[in-house]
């Protein structure tokens, strides 16, 4: 009696909590069937009702008699779920379905008929819309990748008084929103301090774009910096495509080469720093824009104007604010730290390893570097190349370099005799040799390429301490 009415109540309690679940289904947005092990309808929820414009008197018949196309017999009988298939209906809507059977302690129960998606239309959308996002999303990543600055200022690398004055003189410029004109030679780091006045800026969330102006023909330039709408010229693409100026909207444009900027440009420039404003080219509106512009040149703007290669009235509005970087003969303690610094990049892009013995060092700041510090990392590169994994010495060091330290006096034979010539030249070379190795007789004598016995005769012979 008792067991039986223990039965009883777990009866009732396993139909309240069906009967909830049923509810549950009928809130749910996906058309779910529930048939028993012999394929008869137990419940259709609301959404499956109306899926197929069924009532609940459906319920109680065989699947088959509703829906001839169903597959739930068949799982009923594999008892394996089918996941995600595509479906064509009797009434020919298309759609993806999970089909799951219902099993406990290895019996089958039942089969669950699930549409996850009514209307293929519908997944078809979600998946556009899933790529679009995709895209998009490369789409802002790239653009950030490209647009954001490279460099900030502790990237700089400068000891000398020099490059401190620069770095601090970048920093006030940043806090201003005033035009930059970068002016210095090639290779002394205009373009890095253009990207760290931006990153120190208030724009550095904004984007920075650059230009080199000697690098795109002049026949692209107008299109490049302003864009243009469809249609404007043969090519032109659909939709039109916006330019440089547009696209640093909110940020900084840093035109590089400014003074290699064909003299009709400048005029078109030169309007859009005053007015603040442009039209794309075949375009009738104006584009109102918001950008702080860095320019650099390592070429004589006050020449180009006295020529006439370089409009004034530009350079004035560009020149509101100026930053002059040395070359970089006339800042040499930075030399070892930026040797330090190159020989690391090297390790890590090439991993070669290497280092340079005083002398070398000495070597190198002996040296005029037209080609500044572009030229200072070439040189490290080679010297280490040319070491392999020993310690650099002053012979190691490309010879054109190692020529043009020389400086002498240059005198002729007629005047001083060509034996005594020839000797004074010696002498100087062997003074020069022993300089740039530190005092060290054995490196001199290898750097001379001579034995180490011949040089102490030498040394004796022209008296040299
Ligand atoms: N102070 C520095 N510290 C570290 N690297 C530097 C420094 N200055 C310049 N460089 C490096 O030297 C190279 C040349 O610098 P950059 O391109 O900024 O010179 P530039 O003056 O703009 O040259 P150009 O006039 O040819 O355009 C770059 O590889 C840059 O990273």
């Amino acid at each position: 009696m008792n067991c039986d009415g223990n039965t009883k109540t777990s009866d009732a309690l396993e139909a309240t909590f069906v009967g909830n679940v049923f509810k549950i289904f009928d809130h749910m947005p996906i058309g779910i069937n529930f048939v028993d092990e012999t394929g008869r309808i137990v419940r259709l929820n609301k959404a499956m009702l109306d899926y197929f414009g069924l009532t609940h008197e459906a319920e109680g018949k065989h699947i088959s008699e509703i829906e001839p196309t169903s597959r739930l017999p068949v799982v009923l009988k594999t008892g394996k779920a089918e996941t995600a298939h595509r479906h064509t209906f009797a009434n020919g809507r298309e759609a993806i379905v999970h089909r799951i059977p219902v099993i406990d302690n290895g019996k089958i129960l039942g089969a669950l008929g699930i549409i996850l998606f009514g209307d293929l239309q519908e997944v078809y959308i979600l998946a556009e819309k899933n790529k679009l996002l995709r895209d998009k999303l490369a789409d802002y990543e790239q653009d950030k990748r490209i647009y954001k600055t490279k460099y900030h200022l502790a990237d700089i690398i400068g000891v000398s008084p020099e490059s401190k004055a620069c770095k601090e003189q970048a920093q006030r410029i940043a806090r201003s929103n005033s035009n930059v004109l970068i002016l210095g030679e090639s290779g002394v780091g205009k373009e890095l301090f253009a990207h760290a006045i931006h990153d120190e800026s208030a724009r550095r969330t904004g984007p920075f774009i650059r230009v080199n102006c000697a690098a795109i023909p002049e026949t692209l330039l107008e299109s490049e910096l302003f864009g243009y709408e469809e249609g404007a010229f043969t090519g032109a693409k659909k939709g039109g495509q916006p330019g440089k100026f547009e696209l640093a909207d909110g940020g900084t444009l840093f035109l590089d080469e400014v003074g290699d900027m064909p003299y009709i440009m400048q005029a078109k420039i030169l309007r859009v720093l005053q007015e603040r404003e442009f039209e794309r080219l075949g375009g009738k509106t104006s584009v109102r824009i918001n950008v702080r512009v860095i320019a650099a040149t390592n070429a004589d703007l006050e020449k180009l104007i006295e020529s006439g290669a370089f409009r004034s009235d530009l350079f004035y509005r560009l020149n509101v604010l100026s930053l002059k970087i040395p070359p970089l003969r006339d800042r040499r303690d930075d030399i070892p730290k930026l040797v330090y610094h190159f020989l690391g990049v090297i390790y890590q892009e090439n991993g070669l390893y290497a280092t340079f013995s005083p002398e070398c060092m000495t070597a190198l700041t002996h040296y005029e570097w037209p080609g500044n510090i572009r030229e200072l990392r070439n040189v490290v590169e080679k010297t280490a190349l040319e070491a392999e994994g020993r310690v650099a010495q002053p012979v190691d060091i490309p010879q054109y370099i190692r020529r043009s330290i020389k400086i002498r006096k240059s005198r002729t034979h007629e005047e001083e005799g060509l034996v005594p010539l020839l000797q004074r030249i010696e002498a100087e070379e062997i003074r020069r040799a022993i300089e740039l190795c530190g005092g060290n007789k054995i490196r001199a004598a290898e750097y001379l390429q001579i034995p180490k016995v011949r040089l102490y005769r030498k040394l004796k012979k022209f008296g040299i301490e």
